[in-house]
């Protein structure tokens, strides 16, 4: 019997939370075998079938990235394979950032999204809100999202094919909002092979959104 194929995930390893990234992938119970990579040069990313950009400070993380001539690697790499970012990672995923700083920020794009960082404010209003998301193992189980600095999402394109995994409810919403469908309330998305969630999954010990990347962006076609 032939094995069955490997994948190899890098993890972004500039700043942030990757090392928390890298248990939970080294975590997983797959049919297949997942080599988890730590990226810090082009070397590295040369490596990967898969990428995750961690949480931390997107700024700090792009200025990092253009230092250490990883900027357009990774631009090149997020046109052709899956990539997840978690916070400021979903910040550099995205299309377009409304408040960025006054000297610009750099974006891979990648995910159709505006988004806003900061978007229910600093640090102090950080908060943890459970979240009901159907396509997870186990859906009655709710993920818990940790909200760090968190980025929101303003706008969508309808012309994308995005699929919204999960919102938070209203009632634990930082501010009140009326419209069930507005942008705001969502907190993870996928556009073909890349995932995008505002939140710190890597900061739990629920493998269960590393599970949902591994099986959908990274390993879609064939089921393991
Ligand atoms: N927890 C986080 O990743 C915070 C993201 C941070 N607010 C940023 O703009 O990059």
């Amino acid at each position: 019997m032939p094995e069955a194929p490997e994948a190899t995930i890098g993890i972004l390893a500039l700043q942030g939370a990757f090392a928390e990234h890298q248990t939970r992938l080294q975590n997983l119970r797959l049919k297949r075998r997942i080599i988890t990579v730590l990226v810090k040069g082009p070397e590295d990313l040369l490596l990967c079938d898969a990428l995750i950009i961690p949480g931390g400070e997107s700024t700090t993380i792009a200025l990092l990235a253009r230092l250490s001539g990883l900027l357009e690697p990774l631009k090149e790499f997020v046109r052709k394979k899956p990539v997840w970012g978690t916070c400021a990672g979903a910040i550099l995923l995205s299309q377009s950032v409304t408040n960025a700083k006054k000297d610009g920020q750099e974006l891979l794009g990648g995910v159709s999204v505006d988004i806003a960082r900061n978007g229910w404010g600093s640090q102090v209003e950080s908060f943890e809100a459970p979240l009901s998301v159907t396509d997870l193992p186990d859906p009655s189980v709710p993920f818990m999202g940790i909200f760090i600095r968190a980025p929101v999402v303003l706008g969508v394109s309808p012309e994308a094919p995005i699929q919204v995994i999960a919102r938070l409810p209203p009632h634990l919403l930082p501010e009140p909002i009326e419209d069930d469908n507005d942008p705001r309330t969502i907190v993870a998305l996928r556009q073909g092979l890349h995932l995008l969630t505002t939140f710190h999954p890597e900061l739990t010990k629920d493998d269960r959104f590393h599970d949902y990347f591994a099986r959908k962006c990274v390993f879609p076609t064939v089921p393991m």
